[in-house]
């Protein structure tokens, strides 16, 4: 016999299989390449639901997703979480409203945050688009997307990405040459603020390229 779970099996089912779907559109966008990106749901106010690392993501089953605390180990499984699952437990930790975080490497995302590393941000204004983030009712506003050195040292990039976090009204970063993260209360919340955080990086790069910005 062995001991029961810490956590609702049932419930872990239910998140395993929205992370699926939504990752293998994510992944057919091709925004996941060559086993990148990672993808995690809160599964209860200690556990959370995360890709198992070096996993194709374009083809994740059950088995890939497995369960680790807020301090990022493995509960219930012999697997290895995702190499940046304390970029995720973070935001749990912090954030009880936070329910969803999103990692990708799409092609637009990172040479923005090549693009905008000197700058440390990527500024954006003036876009209709801006409403799609959670809070703002109108375009007239802003938002700093802030860019993060990359490194492998993943306590380290957390405490950077945690000093951040107390401004507040944050809905994501980008890693220079790596990809993006964003989050939101649920998986349809933080798609929203993940596509809409590729479509702005995708205007800014076109502005750009126009030689207006
Ligand atoms: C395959 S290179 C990308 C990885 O180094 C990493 O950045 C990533 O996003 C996926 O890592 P993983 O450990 O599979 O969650
Ligand atoms: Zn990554």
């Amino acid at each position: 016999m062995t001991d029961a779970l810490p956590y609702d099996t049932h419930r872990l089912c239910e998140l395993a299989g929205e992370i699926i779907v939504n990752v293998r559109e994510l992944s057919a966008l091709g925004w996941t390449p060559a086993t990148s990106s990672n993808f995690s749901r809160r599964l209860d106010d200690r556990h959370a639901a995360i890709t198992v690392s070096g996993r194709d993501k374009g083809k994740l089953r059950e088995a890939d997703i497995m369960v680790v605390d807020f301090d990022g180990r493995a509960v219930g499984s012999d697997h290895r979480p995702s190499a940046e699952t304390l970029l995720h437990t973070q935001l749990y930790r912090r954030f009880p409203g936070i329910g969803c975080v999103l990692h990708t490497h799409s092609q637009v995302q990172t040479v923005a945050s090549r693009l905008y590393a000197g700058a440390g941000h990527v500024h954006l204004e003036g876009y209709e688009l801006l409403k799609a983030f959670s809070g703002n009712t109108t375009h007239e506003t802003e938002l700093d997307l802030p860019v993060l050195p990359n490194t492998q040292d993943m306590p380290s990039l957390a405490a950077q990405v945690d000093a951040l976090l107390d401004r507040g009204d944050m809905w994501g970063y980008l890693i220079d040459g790596h990809g993006l993260y964003a989050w939101g209360r649920d998986m349809a919340d933080a798609r929203r603020h993940l596509e809409a955080f590729e479509f702005l990086l995708g205007c800014e790069l076109e502005l750009r390229k126009l030689g207006c910005a």
